[in-house]
């Protein structure tokens, strides 16, 4: 079993230390333009195999995809990262000609893989990755709900002072300011998390978790990595171990919650086959125009990209 991670920088590599440490593949490749940038970063990360005893290899190439053959499955993180000042979106104008010829030469190598999408804008990417791709959308998709679900959880166990084990969650929409943590769909061990937080804390919580990514950008000069790297390692390990999880994923949506032809976080189950099932929740008239206020602002990104008429 191959995986491949496009892209050495933070969140690359970051994955590809996760899926190594959790032994996911046999070999993982790591792919970069920069010259010696995955080498390096591969090196290094094997030599901690024997310190945190794994046996997956680590290989770093640049741009050489045919060492990336017949992977099973291919994670793009390739592209820019986004400064303080900037949104998401700002990306587009650099980041779709770079997930488009790099899912061009995944695809030529890789025809069979599943293919996850990282870069931002997330939603947008992956519709981009979708198009270049030509495979069915079950094998083309985004992460961003479980980082996203998992800093909503991450607050909210804090706050609670409980093991953020045990929250669980449910995010939906688009991977940017607009997205929407359903609160109705949120648990602590089984117990509705607003039977245990005040409204007030809650509402605070929500407001803090869409604008996680900024708060990070904002600290650091740059996004965040480890959560990110690790959210794209546990989507590859539900499908290489066929785990039939229940994840926030990016997808393509084909009449689910009344919408079509948009890739939009909704949850979805991910085993083998990548996306085996789309799942719909029941959402109140709150809810659902709070879906598709996001829908919209990821329709208006879908038109910049449009505009760009390098699809
Ligand atoms: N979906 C999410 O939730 C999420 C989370 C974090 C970051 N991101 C996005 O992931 C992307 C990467 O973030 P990062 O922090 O790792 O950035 P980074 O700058 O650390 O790394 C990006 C890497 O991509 C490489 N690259 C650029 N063009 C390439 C090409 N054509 N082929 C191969 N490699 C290429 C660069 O050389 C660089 O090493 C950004 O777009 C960021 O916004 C998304
Ligand atoms: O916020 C960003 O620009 C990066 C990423 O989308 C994140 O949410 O951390």
């Amino acid at each position: 079993m191959k995986i491949t991670v496009v892209g050495a920088g933070n969140v690359g590599a970051t994955c590809a230390n996760c899926i190594a440490q959790k032994e996911l593949a046999n070999e993982v490749i790591l792919v970069d333009i920069k010259e010696g940038l995955s080498e390096g970063k591969a090196l290094d990360m094997w030599q901690t195999a024997p310190i945190n005893y794994y046996n997956t290899h680590v290989k770093g190439v640049t741009n050489d995809y045919a060492a990336t053959a017949g992977s099973e499955v291919v994670v793009i993180t390739s592209g820019l990262p986004r400064k303080p000042g900037m949104s998401r979106d700002d990306l587009i104008s650099i980041n779709a000609g770079i997930v488009k010829s790099v899912t061009e030469n995944v695809v030529k190598h890789s025809p069979d893989a599943i293919i996850i999408i990282v870069s931002n804008p997330l939603d947008v990417m992956t519709y981009a990755a979708f198009l270049t791709a030509k495979k069915a959308s079950n094998k083309v998709f985004g992460m961003a709900g479980v980082l996203d679900t998992a800093r909503y959880r991450a607050f909210l166990a804090e706050e609670l002072n409980v093991s953020p084990k045990d929250i669980q969650a449910l995010l939906m929409g688009g991977h940017g300011d607009t997205m929407v943590p359903l609160p109705r769909y949120t648990t602590v061990a089984g117990i509705p998390v607003t039977e245990l937080i005040e409204a007030d804390k809650l509402e605070a919580i929500i407001e803090r978790t869409k604008k996680g990514g900024g708060e990070l950008v904002n600290l650091m000069g740059t996004s965040a990595w480890y959560a990110p790297g690790a959210a794209a390692a546990q989507m590859v390990e539900a499908i290489v171990r066929d785990q039939k999880r229940i994840f926030p994923v990016c997808a393509l949506l084909n009449g689910e919650y009344g919408m079509k032809d948009i890739y939009l976080g909704v949850p979805v189950k991910l085993g083998k086959n990548g996306i085996e099932e789309v799942i719909e929740v029941k959402l109140n008239k709150e809810e659902m125009e709070l879906l598709e206020g996001s829908a919209a602002a990821v329709k208006s990104v879908m038109k910049v990209l449009d505009e760009m008429n390098i699809m």
